[in-house]
């Protein structure tokens, strides 16, 4: 008998479960134990049959290389198990990270689930451009990025450390306080971006909800919660869903837009008639007066995003990190004070230059340690875009690999047994044997481009807080967990007691 239209969309429709179902069971049971071509190769635990340990991956919850280190030592790669049993690996030793981020860099790209969804809201600016693109980007942008430019915004992060501190001595004019350190560094390191960045005061300081950092928030953030960051990555088009936190971005995006525009339309302008000559040392400044490439108004908008996504945030993290190490070992803190003070004896507005500031050695120690103890971002993706073999593995093309900036920073075999420890004199032995047991701003083709901008706008920030203010825990037995939301943080944004000091 001939089936009917109708038969046969009953058949297809009870059909898609059935295999779906098959395909689910196959990828998660199947294949990573038989066909898999990591399929024996050591494995962090399966925290769940169907996510694998993803959950746990989204939220930076699992410490990976802990887990290692102890379970499995002296591996180049291990297993992670992926969401449905897609193949992800991690780079373990350091002779693989040295292969992926620099011999190989170009054969692995970031992978689609974490572009998807975050370049359409950055755009292609250097962070999310690949292979020739990025090569291209990166020759342009680097000359902005030297030390001879960087060093000239010490004033920018001076001037703003100056507002932040009104907003201490207000909290703390009655005495000590107990109050919240994270959100008000955010609001330092987003005010300090804006005008290196691009000459646009963004008064995050002074007006913490103006329309502007409102709009920049949602554009960086996109959700509050990292889970739905992450899971929307897979989704295709889960931007366009008629969702509101989706319209809530889009408008976002578009006051955003609006601002950059007319900053750069008053630069563009200013340009043509020379005017822009020798003045204004903005990032964006000397990239349209200095770099011989003719930008459009888009591609300078993507850079600025950019910027502000990848050095706003990650530096605050830092700040609010080393906080947390200081109020933990009070006799380091008390020793950066002394250190500090004797430096710039009339106060605050002796910190002036660069090299003023770079000189206070103990200073350099205790922001490396923590940036090496608390990397904001502890670990980072790549995905591989061709096969390739790396210290005897196969890596089949389409394999996820992360790279493990956290497990090298605190790796015992380059540090030795006290590597989870913080000890800024560990920098005084010629500091680290190997480049990549300090990986917190990544090594090789994409490396940070903000690594001495960040460096240095750190050391003003700490040399100037803890000159100024005592620094304790809110209670005796106060613990932090991690927060991990495109950096990782301190959960609750690390309520600190602060008590106004005198005579600086
Ligand atoms: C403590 C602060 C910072 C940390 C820990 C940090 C860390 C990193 C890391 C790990 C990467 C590599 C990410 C990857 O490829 O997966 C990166 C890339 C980048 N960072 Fe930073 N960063 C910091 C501050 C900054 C600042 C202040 C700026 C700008 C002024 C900046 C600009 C960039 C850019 C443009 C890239 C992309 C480079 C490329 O792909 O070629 N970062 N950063």
């Amino acid at each position: 008998m001939p089936m009917t239209l109708t038969s046969i969309m009953i058949w297809f429709l009870a059909i898609i479960p059935i295999v779906t179902l098959l395909c689910v069971l196959y990828g998660t049971l199947i294949y990573p134990q038989y066909f898999s071509p990591y399929k024996d190769m050591v494995a962090l635990p399966k925290a769940h049959w169907l996510w694998g340990t993803f959950a746990e991956y989204a939220q930076g919850k699992f410490d990976h290389a802990e887990y290692m280190e102890k379970h499995h030592p002296g591996h180049a790669f291990t297993r992670f198990h992926g969401p449905l049993g897609s193949d992800y690996i991690m780079a373990q030793s350091v002779e693989a990270h040295i292969q992926i981020l620099q011999v190989h860099a170009y054969k692995f790209v970031k992978p689609w689930f974490v572009s998807r969804r975050l370049k359409g809201v950055i755009g292609n600016g250097l962070f999310f451009s690949e292979l020739e693109d990025h090569r291209a980007q990166r020759r342009i942008m680097t000359p902005a990025f030297t030390y001879g430019h960087v060093r000239s915004f010490v004033p920018i992060f001076m001037e703003k450390i100056k507002i932040a501190c009104t907003i201490f001595d207000e909290y703390t004019k009655d005495g000590p306080a107990v109050f919240t350190q994270n959100p008000i560094f955010a609001r330092l390191t987003l005010d300090a971006m804006g005008e290196a960045t691009f000459g646009l005061n963004m008064h995050a300081l002074d007006d913490e909800n103006n329309e502007l950092v409102a709009a920049y928030r949602a554009v960086s953030t996109m959700a509050d919660d990292s889970m739905l960051v992450t899971v929307s990555g897979f989704i295709p088009g889960f931007k366009y869903l008629p969702l509101r936190r989706n319209r809530a971005i889009k408008r976002a995006q578009s006051i955003f837009r609006e601002a950059c525009r007319t900053v750069l339309l008053r630069k563009t302008g200013m340009l043509s008639d020379k005017q822009v000559e020798g003045k204004d040392r903005d990032i964006v400044s000397i990239l349209l007066r200095d770099s011989d490439y003719n930008w459009t108004i888009d591609e300078i908008e993507n850079q600025i995003k950019t910027l502000l996504l990848a050095g706003h945030e990650t530096t605050s993290s830092a700040v609010t990190w080393t906080l947390w190490a200081l109020v933990q070992h009070p006799d380091i803190q008390e020793k950066l004070r002394q250190e500090v003070r004797t430096s710039f004896p009339g106060g605050i507005d002796d910190i002036t230059s660069a090299e003023a500031i770079e000189s206070v050695e103990y200073l350099t120690k205790v922001v490396r340690e923590s940036l090496r103890v608390y990397a904001p971002a502890p670990f980072t993706v790549r995905e591989a875009i061709e096969d390739v073999t790396i210290e005897g593995t196969f890596i089949k093309k389409g394999t996820t690999v992360q790279i493990s900036i956290a497990a090298l920073n605190k790796s015992t075999i380059l540090w030795g047994p006290d590597a989870e420890e913080f000890n800024p004199d560990r920098w005084s032995s010629g500091s680290v044997n190997n480049v990549f047991g300090y990986s917190t701003f990544l090594h090789g083709a994409r490396a940070c481009l903000g690594r001495k901008f960040a460096e240095l706008e750190l050391k003003c920030i700490v040399a100037a807080f803890v000159a100024k203010y005592k620094f304790e825990k809110a209670d005796p037995d106060q613990t932090v967990a991690m927060d991990f939301i495109l950096t990782a943080k301190p959960l609750g944004g690390l309520p600190l007691k602060v008590s106004k000091l005198e005579g600086w």
